[in-house]
């Protein structure tokens, strides 16, 4: 039975929350006063959906069922994790702690998105504080790993791993703040970094848009992989972060910022501010940005998944997690059935897949056949360890069909059909499906190497057998329709 998530307050970071839940499995339910929330989480939904499943190369687990509820106690029921995500005031906060407490398990985390508030501040006063938590999420919560968990005197280390441990199935990277302190780590560098900004617009130095170039055409990139230290341990030259603290360290003392001081927001500044934001982006709808927002996150998630770096190693360990539990792990030949075509794929469309056309570009359905054939390999024998001791598989030929088209977020599936395997040959036709309906087919002929003199060569007794076997098994399926298909209209 799924999990189930009881979120509390359902806007900008509520619905990302609910989003995060949902696409991993769990049932959702809402509470929120605002008659437009189901809307508002919809759209949301929409564009986690795009987004979310393809920045795994594994599939996620069935979306579980979202409902919105007027009556806490049901909002409430079953829950196992509570999200609050109400506006940022503190005895808005603690009247909210205070209802769910009267009806929640007293076994759920109740784990808060606040931005600023420590956890020993939102503990005043309630009946069990021990069960509330920090759970501070970044936008797009759908997207972003990084959770910051923060507990006080009040939670025990039991409870802080018990949350820890659910975060990190979420795909999250939760970061365990150890000292409580206002706006917790990530927030005390992005207001300082904002202060400034406000500054530069305030003094007429740069407008919003001028900073953000200044951002993201160069820094920004940095701090999406590095970081800062590391960042300036490598500006530092071969003699690293000593030296670069003694060239820098002195511009410290001198006034490059303007540090804690904070710009009045007057009705002028605001309109500024407003004013040369519009102008810069005024161009395009929130959703709009959201949308294109994600498209960049998820380019450079994958991108950083590639180097197992940063966020990107977060986003492997994921996957690697996920493909444990399903049936597409490991080397499994006894336990999968093959007398019908075998699962050999099944992830969702990543939204750096799609083209300008709008759909999954051609080069991807190569690459998931080839993901298949990778995989129908490891099946019968051709693995890692014997791919290392000298033999392998060379494609000599592909020929691939589109018959529908696959869009972002789509779950694909490739049965594979071995159609013959005998000697150096290995003839297999991969169907992609979307659901039960066939999107394209990939026909391909493997022969067996030798690695070593680059020649074809007979593969191993083990993989002879399992391919007569499989050849065995499926002899009286019907023969897949479209093999041997050649480019042109069918006579
Ligand atoms: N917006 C951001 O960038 C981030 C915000 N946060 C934190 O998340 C929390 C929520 O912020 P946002 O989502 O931005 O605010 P928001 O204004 O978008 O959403 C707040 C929601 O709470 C609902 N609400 C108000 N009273 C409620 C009640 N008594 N019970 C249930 N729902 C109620 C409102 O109808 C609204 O939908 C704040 O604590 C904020 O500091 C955390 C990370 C980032
Ligand atoms: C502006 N903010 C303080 C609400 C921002 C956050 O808390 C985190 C984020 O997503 O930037």
């Amino acid at each position: 039975m799924a999990q189930v998530a009881s979120i509390i307050g359902g806007g900008v970071i509520g619905g990302g929350w609910a989003a995060r839940f949902l696409l991993s499995g769990w049932d959702v339910q809402v509470f929120d006063p605002d008659p437009e929330a189901e809307r508002k989480i919809g759209e949301v939904l929409a564009n986690a959906r795009r987004s979310l499943p393809g920045l795994s190369d594994v599939a996620l687990p069935d979306e579980g069922r979202l409902s919105f509820h007027s009556d806490l106690a049901e909002a409430l029921k079953g829950a196992s994790w509570i999200q609050e995500s109400v506006p940022e005031r503190l005895e808005l906060k603690h009247k909210v702690f205070a209802d769910i407490q009267a009806l929640c398990d007293p076994a759920a985390v109740i784990g808060s998105s606040t931005s600023g508030l420590k956890p020993s501040e939102l503990q005043q006063g309630v009946a069990r504080p021990e069960q509330i938590v920090v759970t501070h999420p970044f936008n797009p919560v759908y997207l972003l790993p990084l959770v910051e968990l923060v507990g006080s005197a009040a939670n025990t280390p039991e409870r802080m791993a018990g949350a820890k441990s659910t975060l990190e199935r979420l795909g999250m990277f939760p970061l365990h703040v150890r000292k409580e302190i206002d706006a917790h780590i990530a927030d005390r560098l992005l207001e300082a970094v904002w202060r400034e900004a406000l500054w530069l617009v305030k003094d007429d130095v740069a407008t919003t848009e001028e900073i953000d170039e200044a951002i993201r055409m160069g820094f920004g990139l940095r701090w999406a992989q590095m970081g800062l230290f590391d960042t300036y341990r490598v500006a530092g030259g071969e003699a690293g972060m000593k030296h670069f603290m003694a060239q820098f360290g002195p511009c410290l003392q001198s006034p490059w910022t303007k540090l804690t001081d904070v710009p009045e927001f007057t009705d002028e500044l605001v309109d500024l501010i407003a004013g040369q934001s519009d102008a810069q982006s005024g161009h395009m709808s929130i959703r709009e940005m959201e949308r294109q927002r994600d498209d960049n996150l998820v380019g450079i998630l994958r991108a950083l998944k590639a180097q197992g770096w940063g966020a990107g190693a977060v986003l492997g360990a994921q996957d690697a997690r996920l493909k444990a539990g399903s049936d597409l792990a490991g080397y499994a030949e006894e336990m999968v059935d093959v007398s019908r075509p075998i699962v050999t794929v099944r992830r969702a469309v990543p939204l750096d897949w799609t083209d300008y056309n709008g759909h999954m570009n051609e080069s991807r359905y190569l690459q998931s056949f080839c993901d298949a054939s990778d995989r129908f390999m490891e099946l019968v024998g051709c693995d890692a360890d014997y791919i290392a001791s000298g033999g392998s598989y060379f494609t000599a030929e592909t020929h691939i069909r589109h018959l529908a088209e696959a869009l972002a977020g789509d779950r694909i599936e490739v049965r594979t059909h071995l159609l013959m395997g005998e000697g150096k040959k290995m003839h297999l036709l991969h169907t992609m499906y979307r659901g039960e309906e066939p999107v394209a087919t990939g026909e391909h002929m493997l022969i067996h190497v030798s690695l070593e003199t680059r020649r074809p060569s007979a593969p191993s007794a083990r993989i002879e057998a399992n391919m007569a076997r499989i050849t065995a098994a499926q002899a009286e399926l019907p023969r897949p329709e479209g093999v041997g298909r050649y480019i042109g209209a069918p006579r």
